[in-house]
């Protein structure tokens, strides 16, 4: 895939462009300098594709990383953007993190508009702009990911033309009613559009976006298609004038929910080491009880609080015994300098104070809740040991903790609870799916799951289990790539067309 004479000018067929590196630099306990996986989803599934298909990673390597120098990682060129400190607070924790995330997530918490963070997101996006630009060889493919970097499609349009470029949200893209509240909702479109093809977790974030389209440009959209016109009206600087019926680009806008490499979780969860370290987890907890199990990155978008509230108010109705009933809750560091993560945190820490504090006793917690990251062969043996896994998110792009707890549980038991409106729901049908604003019926379905008979369980994973065999994340990256390959052979013709023509005249 290399080509290029020496390591720094070496330039990749196939290019990842993502705000995360799927490593992380950090400072250990020791004051040294370390690296560790990246936390979040997108590393998780991004990673084995780029272990497949080889290639380079653009983006940012974590917090004090200016100054690093590329390297290869697994087979994968890493290519280290640098973010300054002003930066990391402007354009990700500020205009990613606290505009974008939470208008994105149906502003569950209020989105804050700040002229500044958009200048300074604009900056970083065309930084990662002209670092897959240096990186991708002659007619590339550069497959662009995320919130964080929805300007780069464009910019990188018109710097390297001849590149095949794809773009894929990870979060939900909003209703035009919620899109519509951001200041700078066209140049983000613009951006957007500068893809060849984009994709979305669900089909109706797709629809979002091709609405979008229409009401804010007024380009022709059919179905999953998107006219963007080759010639514009409009004068320089101007936006939405264009010739109707000129010549246009075609942009595919459509949904290919993401997904796990699935086979890996399951060997995971047979080695003997994991299975050793399920078993130790149960008798730690006293052995006979029934477990509940939640985790996640600590994130309003979560639903833990719902969470704990249904679990608090079970346990003070008597309907459940803190003796026959433990949740354990990992609630993974994220975003910590973001107010509202925060302000979060003590309230997930309070509501756990109070709950072991009313219903704990000596030897015994009601909630175990851990606020640590873990490696994956932890992950996998908490899934194994618990009962009942609770996915409560208000509202989550895919959530592929449902999916790993699926693929982990060749053992056909375990039940997942799992919310309308994450992704997983799409597919993961056979899961009691949840409103977890409806506290009533949160706290019923936890009932169901924790009384629900073995032949019942083991029918409905079983369902689950092929569902997340079959679309693993090999299938999500062959699915889209193929669509950009598609494209990429249309520009070829076109352009071939184009020639003939003028030759012709
Ligand atoms: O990079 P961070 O700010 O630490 O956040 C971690 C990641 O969180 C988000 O993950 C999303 O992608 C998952 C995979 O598609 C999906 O299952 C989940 O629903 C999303 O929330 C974010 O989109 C990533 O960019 C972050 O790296
Ligand atoms: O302590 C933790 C917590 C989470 N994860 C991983 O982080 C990812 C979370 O992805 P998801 O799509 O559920 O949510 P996101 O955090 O991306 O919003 C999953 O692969 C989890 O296994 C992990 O490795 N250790």
């Amino acid at each position: 895939m290399t080509s290029g004479t020496n390591q720094s000018e070496a330039r990749f067929d196939f290019v990842v462009v993502a705000n995360r590196l799927p490593v992380d630099r950090y400072t250990t306990a020791e004051g040294e300098p370390g690296w560790r996986t990246s936390p979040g989803g997108l590393v998780t599934a991004l990673t084995p594709v780029m272990e497949r298909l080889g290639g380079a990673w653009v983006g940012w390597a974590g917090a004090d990383t200016e100054g690093i120098s590329p390297f290869t990682h697994n087979g994968t060129r890493i290519v280290p953007v640098p973010l300054s400190a002003e930066e990391v607070e402007s354009y990700y924790e500020g205009f990613s993190n606290d505009t974008l995330w939470p208008l994105y997530h149906d502003v569950i918490a209020p989105p804050t508009y700040h002229r500044e963070w958009w200048d300074s997101y604009v900056k970083v996006n065309r930084r990662f702009a002209e670092a897959a630009a240096e990186t991708a060889n002659e007619r590339a493919t550069v497959w662009v990911h995320d919130y964080q970097l929805q300007l780069v499609p464009g910019m990188l349009r018109e710097l390297r033309p001849d590149l095949t470029i794809g773009f894929f949200n990870h979060i939900p893209f909003p209703a035009y009613g919620l899109f519509s509240q951001l200041p700078w909702r066209t140049q983000i479109i613009e951006g957007l559009l500068g893809a060849d093809v984009i994709g979305f977790q669900r089909v109706a974030d797709a629809s979002n976006f091709t609405r979008a389209v229409r009401r804010l440009v007024g380009y022709e959209t059919k179905g999953t298609s998107v006219y963007v016109p080759l010639e514009s009206d409009s004068a320089p600087g101007q936006t939405g004038g264009y010739r109707r019926g000129g010549p246009t680009r075609h942009v595919l806008a459509k949904h290919f929910p993401i997904s796990i490499d699935s086979a890996s979780f399951e060997a995971l969860a047979r080695t003997p080491e994991v299975q050793a370290r399920a078993a130790e987890i149960r008798s730690d907890l006293g052995g006979s009880g029934k477990i509940l199990f939640g985790v996640d990155r600590l994130d309003y978008t979560k639903g833990i609080r719902h969470r704990l509230k249904a679990y608090g108010e079970l346990l003070a109705d008597g309907r459940i015994d803190p003796a026959d009933v433990t949740l354990i809750q990992v609630a993974s560091p994220s975003r910590e300098r973001v107010e509202t993560y925060r302000q979060l945190r003590d309230e997930i820490e309070l509501t756990v104070g109070r709950i072991n504090g009313d219903f704990g006793q000596i030897g015994h917690s009601a909630v175990h809740y851990l606020h640590h990251g873990y490696p994956r062969e932890e992950m996998v043996a908490l899934y194994l040991a618990s009962d009942v896994m609770l996915v409560t998110a208000l509202r989550d792009g895919m959530n592929l903790v449902a999916k790993e707890y699926v693929a982990t549980r060749f053992d056909q038991d375990g039940v997942l609870v799992l919310s309308e409106f994450a992704g997983a729901s799409d597919d993961l049908t056979q899961a009691l799916l949840i409103n977890p604003h409806d506290i009533e019926g949160l706290k019923d379905t936890i009932m169901t799951a924790i009384n629900m008979p073995q032949p019942e369980r083991a029918k409905r994973m079983k369902s689950m289990r092929k569902k997340v065999r079959e679309n693993d994340v090999e299938r999500w990256s062959t699915a889209f790539l193929a669509e950009l390959e598609r494209s990429a052979a249309a520009r070829l013709d076109e352009a071939r067309g184009h020639r003939v023509g003028a030759e012709q005249q």
